[in-house]
């Protein structure tokens, strides 16, 4: 017997002689079948988890300055909501940052149609539902995630601000997970800005009344989340807040070099 057939490479394993096992790793790897409830427990779960951070951090990292907007799912083209989304998706391109979204139907197509209309970059970052859908048709960029909370950190992560147009309970939940975020310092300087006083007017009057009165937030905690009309208001907000932040940043390069010579 030659020295090759009595070793077995294996990956970076070595087997010898009689340890040499009679099938290689693709073999059983390709040939096996076995009981297959393992896909249905939680350690197979996380690695699924961990495959959609993967994904989602190797599709967004080179993402350029982003704008995450949110809004409903349920507003039809044509109406007054709709435009207003389509505004602010123009004018957040124009300005020159990705817009970010649901990448569902409504005020996130909405968005996403202003978005590639006006020449800037289109994300949907979209989620697994009950019933039937698709990522809406005025996407460039777009992932389907099948867990809430991982693609919950994608729009955080690669955004620098939250633009929340009017919606439901999703809305809310999204909106209310910025608002805590910036009010714990998981986030830093992050504008929050809430577009249309008629419909979040409301809300204020409530946030005000109900849990500012009942000593539940403080009061620098109503200026987290702004609202305002205008599309141009919004962009003009982030890119104030983003001025600043780049400023800070000059000045703390600046304080590490040291003193000029
Ligand atoms: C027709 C229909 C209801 C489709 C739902 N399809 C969806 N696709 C993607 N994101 C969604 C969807 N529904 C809710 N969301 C998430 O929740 C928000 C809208 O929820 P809502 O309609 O306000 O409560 C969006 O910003 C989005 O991030």
């Amino acid at each position: 017997m030659t020295e090759d057939e009595n070793v077995r490479r294996a990956g970076p394993l070595t087997y010898r002689g009689s340890s040499i096992p009679s099938t290689t790793t693709d073999q059983r790897l390709l040939d096996r079948r076995g009981p297959s409830d393992w896909v249905h427990t939680d350690p197979w779960r996380v690695l699924r988890i961990q495959s959609e951070f993967v994904e989602g951090f190797g599709l967004l990292s080179e993402l350029p300055s982003a704008v995450s907007v949110f809004g409903s799912a349920r507003i039809k083209p044509g109406t007054r909501y709709y435009d207003l989304g389509v505004e602010v998706g123009a004018r957040l391109a124009e300005a020159g940052y990705a817009t970010i979204t649901g990448g569902g139907p409504g005020m996130m197509e909405a968005a996403n149609k202003g978005a590639q209309e006006a020449g800037g970059l289109s994300v949907g970052l979209g989620i697994e539902l009950p019933f039937e859908q698709s990522l809406n048709s005025h996407i460039d960029m777009g992932m389907t995630f099948r867990y809430f909370f991982v693609r919950k950190t994608m729009f955080v992560k690669y955004s620098q601000a939250f633009v929340v147009l009017p919606g439901g309970f999703g809305t809310l939940d999204e909106l209310f997970e910025a608002a805590t975020l910036v009010q714990t310092k998981k986030v830093t300087r992050f504008p929050v800005i809430l577009v249309g006083r008629d419909f979040w007017g409301g809300l204020e009057e409530w946030v005000r009344t109900s849990l500012l009165e009942n000593e539940l937030i403080k009061p620098q905690d109503m200026e987290l989340v702004q609202i305002v009309d205008d599309p141009l208001e919004v962009v003009d907000i982030i890119r104030k807040s983003h001025l600043h932040i780049a400023r800070e940043q000059e000045e703390l390069a600046r304080s590490e070099a040291g003193p000029e010579q």
